[in-house]
């Protein structure tokens, strides 16, 4: 097996960028694109060094330490209890867990197996858990009990494993979790793969219909791997915590795979968000190195300088994704914490692209995303897919035949309309600046950036209309300083009910509970009509732009 390497910070990024050579990579991997395995490069390839990997910290704030030893010997009995369950190489397991051991072995063990790993955020209700397993086909998914009666209300759920407290009692049918893990036997050989075999299969939102699945190969390691080393500049003496959900991409690709595959211990929090314990937790563990969302930031400094004195000058570097990262967020923690926090953009659809990158020495642009990462070539297009220059708005595309890391070759079973002449278009309006670097401007469609998740507003808008009060909706963002954007809905009420804050109330509780609690609207309109086109469809646009124009009337 090959020693894992970590770039020198002291290489430039022209020379990373110019130097690219996907041979190199390749090198770093403990296989080889023939013969792959996830489990093989996150835990057995570290194996016998007895080094840290998991920091797992309860709710309460009880803090578990495994090594890649405890990992590989759980991975295994995990990939046991699945094959007993007749889960084999290619099935896709799901995850409906919360941050714990649990999750983490489930990913490892199906990963172990050579089957495709599913994540479930812990946020979802019924309807979209339904609907990706609908898209997956997943043969088993894992949960717990808290989590457990949302599969009950599902038609179709494949075999459930429940992981069960004390004084719970599991569900007739259920696999029981822990005490199956704990007769298991340690040992199960890794089924090995190639680089274009399915890894995960994830879910993006779409404008226009439900979620979209995006088959990532094991090759997308590849880029995950570069972008720990180039972009979050991850080093051995590093105490990481990505506090992203494993249940999205930038918690599964980064704060999972991405650590583990160099060797690099990371930190679960099982606990939901909370500016106090975010602090005492980078304190207890001594983090050096943070990466999470520009809403979790914002977070932090609404709890006031005072609160964040007590790990000022501890942390080395931070990390900020899922929504454009403000000037004042880098002010901030300049001023009041002393580290660099720098903004990265990546999809779901291709892993982090372009990025300020703490790894590789190079200028920052505040208010920019930053420089394509080494291993990709980025573009903007204008509507006739030419290339533009600087200071020039258009769509964010990737060049694919001089990209490659990139691994997205098109949706799950549906037509992929955004590859289309050479090129991956994003969808994401941005411009270059002089300097090269790459500036966000926009979506340009009606994709909803709230908190850092991406949301679909025809997911919500189905939601809504399962409603009986609801006859129609339409939903959009509207911009916020603290979430980016909040959700708004404009609803056209079913004959026989009238608007009232109480409707409003049940309709938002109706969301999160049916479809997911963190893309419920916030903010709710009665309306008589809606803008459409001569055939129907809605404008959301116009609904965007009237919303735009009223709060810069209000100041
Ligand atoms: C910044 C935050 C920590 C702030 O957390 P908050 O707790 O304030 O709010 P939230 O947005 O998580 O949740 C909104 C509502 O959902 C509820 N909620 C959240 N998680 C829940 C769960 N597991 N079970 C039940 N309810 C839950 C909350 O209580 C809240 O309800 P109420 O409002 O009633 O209190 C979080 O939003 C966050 O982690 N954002 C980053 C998301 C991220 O990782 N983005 C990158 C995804 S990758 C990606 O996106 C790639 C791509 O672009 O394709």
């Amino acid at each position: 097996m090959h020693a894992q390497m970590i770039s020198p910070p002291s290489m430039t990024y022209d020379d990373a960028a110019s130097n690219f050579r996907i041979e190199d990579e390749i090198a770093r991997l403990s296989g080889d694109l023939d013969n792959l395995n996830g489990c093989v490069e996150c835990v057995d390839r570290y194996v016998g060094q007895n080094r840290l990997a998991l920091r797992a910290v309860s709710a309460a704030g009880h803090i578990t330490e495994y090594t890649f030893e405890d990992l590989q010997r759980l991975s295994a009995r995990m990939a046991n209890v699945m094959a007993g369950w007749g889960i084999g190489a290619g099935d896709v397991v799901a995850g409906l867990l919360p941050r714990t051991i649990e999750l983490v072995a489930t990913i490892l063990g199906a990963w172990r197996l050579g089957a495709v790993y599913q994540p479930l955020f812990c946020a979802f209700g019924p309807s979209a858990i339904e609907h990706r397993f609908n898209t997956s086909g997943a043969k088993l998914v894992v949960t717990n009990m808290a989590n457990r009666a949302k599969l009950a209300q599902i038609a179709n759920c494949p075999q459930v494993a429940t992981v069960i407290d004390a004084g719970e009692v599991l569900p007739q049918g259920d696999i029981d979790l822990r005490a199956q893990l704990a007769a298991a036997s340690p040992e199960f050989a890794p089924v090995m793969r190639r680089g274009d075999d399915l890894l995960m299969m994830m879910s993006t939102s779409g404008t226009t219909g439900l979620p979209k699945g995006v088959p990532v190969p094991l090759r997308a390691m590849l880029a995950f791997g570069a972008y720990m080393r180039n972009a979050i500049g991850l080093r051995e003496d590093d105490v990481f915590w990505n506090i992203a959900d494993p249940g999205w991409a930038y918690g599964l690709y980064y704060a999972i795979t991405g650590p583990l595959q160099l060797g690099i211990a990371t930190t679960l929090y099982e606990g939901g968000f909370t500016a106090d314990s975010t602090y005492d937790l980078i304190e207890r563990l001594g983090v050096t190195s943070l990466a999470g969302s520009p809403t979790a930031f914002r977070l932090l400094i609404a709890a006031g300088p005072q609160a964040a004195t007590r790990i000022k000058g501890k942390l080395r570097c931070v990390s900020s994704a899922g929504e454009p990262l403000n000037p004042e967020v880098i002010r901030w923690f300049d001023e009041y914490l002393s580290v660099p926090i720098f903004d990265h953009y990546g999809q779901t659809e291709t892993g982090m692209t372009v990025n300020n990158h703490h790894g590789l020495t190079h200028h920052v642009r505040a208010g920019s995303a930053g420089f394509a990462m080494p291993g990709y070539r980025v573009a903007i297009l204008d509507e006739h897919g030419k290339e533009l220059g600087p200071n020039q708005p258009g769509i964010l595309a990737i060049d694919i035949a001089k990209s490659p890391l990139l691994f997205f070759t098109g949706y799950h079973q549906k037509d992929t309309p955004a590859i289309a002449g050479g090129y991956y278009r994003t969808g994401d309006t941005v411009e270059f600046e002089p300097d090269g670097s790459v500036s966000f401007v926009g979506r340009s469609d009606d994709i909803i950036t709230s908190s850092g998740y991406r949301i679909g507003p025809f997911d919500v808008e189905s939601a809504l209309v399962e409603h009986p009060a609801v006859n129609e909706a339409a939903v959009i963002g509207v911009p916020d300083p603290e979430r980016t954007e909040l959700v708004k809905a404009f609803v056209i009420l079913s004959p026989g009910y009238s608007g009232s804050d109480e409707l409003a109330q049940d309709l938002r509780q109706h969301v999160k509970t049916r479809m997911a609690a963190h893309a419920y609207p916030r903010l709710i309109d009665f309306v008589a009509e809606l803008p459409k086109t001569p055939s129907g469809k809605i404008q959301r646009f116009l609904l965007r732009k009237a919303e735009i124009e009223k709060q810069q009337a209000e100041g």
